[in-house]
């Protein structure tokens, strides 16, 4: 059935507002126009037809999580109540993706001061994620959890990855000193099946162990057991959010390319590409979006940020995330976004109904200024501000668009992880290169290991060792 034939219910639960891109804004420069998307017909239908066939290939096996997990989805259940039991603490030792899909998903759902909550209203472990090895945050972090009540969850796709495997290490020794033999049930691995370190120190040491599903990446993975078990023991309905997923998934199976919105939302940021948008800034109006434009920084840079196409050819591809926070950032970032060069596309993040309303009480009424905003709501002032942002950027003829959440909730952030990730797919398609590797961070992790003496690395070492000093201008 074609997307606009589904009953109304059925249709988006997300709304997209093409604020100044598809609008017909003829005579500005910076609108885009039916025809520019109609002018693109051939390439997206190609697009199209390459994502169909990667998916049947299994080469897209993000998109069938939210269909294909249900019994890991009980295991992860079960994992979490017994982890809600008694632990005080869950930490997620992990980064890139294998950190930001939590932390996204559990900054959305939860209290925004959920580890300040006493015990009882926060019904579960406090939660951390460690996603760096700075000496400071590692040490800062052991000065406020105890590890005989925490549960470490150690996530690596590729079960390798330094600064994780660093940050396992340490736990590992504490723990094998502080509590001895059965440490184990404080780690819990959530890694590939067969490949890396981890999967084998999982088996070796009897610690519990979730599987990354073969062909999903780790900045794809946020609805694999990497995020699923951290917000199960969070409380988050991990069901809801799968099934927001789903309904998005079937969305953009269902509707044709054209009325596909992840499509459309894609196509747009490829015209503005090719028209030296080579900036990208994500900008969430609400708190508890604020970490989705960490979570999409990398799912958008890593994905596209790519020195050649598919043929070879080296197009140095990509668009810089900039992540930027409503109200706060209009009074940081805006200024450029409005006067500064025409070399961006701002994205709205909007949701139509907080969860929580505030009243601006109606004091100060001799003070006019100020007087006005007595009896409106922090809600009203908000989504004026945004409004009006959205205007001032429209007026400035600078390209940006909206996507609206009715309200932040399980269902809602599904879709927008799917959304969000078909989006990035399919402009790697339109691009015509691989959206699914990293190459580029190769050099930086080869060099880290020659430097720290990695065996098998020397030649790496020596490449180093002659590398011409770094002496910034300013000292020669
Ligand atoms: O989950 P892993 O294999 O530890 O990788 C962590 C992150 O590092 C990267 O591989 C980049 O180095 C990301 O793609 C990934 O999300």
């Amino acid at each position: 059935m074609r997307y606009e034939q589904l009953p109304w219910q059925e249709q988006m639960k997300l709304r997209v507002d093409f604020n100044h891109m598809m609008t017909e804004f003829v005579g500005q420069e910076e609108g885009f126009t039916r025809e520019h998307i109609e002018a693109l017909a051939g390439k997206i239908q190609a697009a199209h037809g390459s994502m169909v066939e990667k998916s049947n290939a299994g080469g897209m096996a993000w998109r069938q999580l939210p269909f294909n997990q249900a019994t890991v989805v009980e295991e992860i259940l079960q994992k979490a109540e017994e982890i809600r039991s008694w632990a005080e603490a869950f930490v997620v030792l992990g980064i890139g993706g294998s950190a930001l899909g939590p932390l996204a998903v559990q900054t959305a759902l939860n209290h925004l001061h959920y580890n300040e909550l006493p015990g009882e209203k926060r019904g579960g472990p406090r939660f951390y994620v460690l996603d760096n090895v700075d000496p400071e945050r590692v040490a800062a972090l052991f000065d406020i959890i105890d590890p005989a009540q925490t549960v470490f969850n150690v996530i690596s796709k590729s079960g390798s990855t330094a600064e994780t495997m660093a940050q396992f290490m340490i736990v590992y020794d504490l723990l094998r000193q502080r509590i001895g033999a059965d440490y184990a049930k404080h780690i819990i691995a959530t890694t590939d099946a067969v490949k890396g370190n981890l999967i084998k120190l999982a088996q070796e040491e009897g610690f519990s162990a979730f599987i990354i599903p073969a062909g999903v990446g780790g900045r794809y993975s946020e609805l694999s057991p990497v995020g699923l078990l951290p917000a199960a023991v969070c409380g988050i309905d991990i069901k809801e959010l799968l099934a927001g997923a789903a309904y998005m998934e079937r969305l953009c199976q269902q509707a044709d390319v054209f009325r596909n919105p992840a499509y459309m939302l894609g196509v747009l940021q490829y015209l503005a590409m090719r028209r030296g948008k080579n900036i990208s800034v994500m900008m969430p109006y609400a708190e508890g979006l604020k970490y989705f434009a960490d979570w999409y920084a990398q799912l958008w840079a890593e994905s596209l940020g790519k020195r050649t196409n598919n043929q070879g050819e080296e197009i140095f591809a990509g668009q810089t995330p900039v992540k930027a926070l409503g109200t706060t950032d209009q009074h940081s970032q805006v200024q450029l976004y409005v006067e500064g060069p025409f070399d961006k596309v701002v994205t709205f993040l909007g949701v139509e109904n907080y969860r929580q309303e505030v009243t601006i009480p109606r004091v100060c009424q001799d003070l006019p200024g100020i007087a006005f905003l007595g009896g409106h709501t922090l809600g009203e002032l908000i989504k004026a501000e945004q409004f009006a942002t959205e205007y001032a950027l429209m007026k400035a003829q600078r390209l940006n668009f909206t996507i609206t959440l009715p309200e932040i909730n399980p269902f809602t952030v599904g879709q927008l992880i799917q959304l969000l990730e078909i989006q990035t797919a399919f402009v790697g398609e339109l691009l015509d290169i691989n959206a699914f590797d990293q190459p580029g961070v190769e050099e930086g992790k080869n060099a880290t290991y020659a430097l720290l003496g990695r065996p098998g690395y020397e030649a790496k070492k020596q490449e180093l060792a002659a590398r011409p000093e770094k002496k910034p201008e300013y000292l020669l």
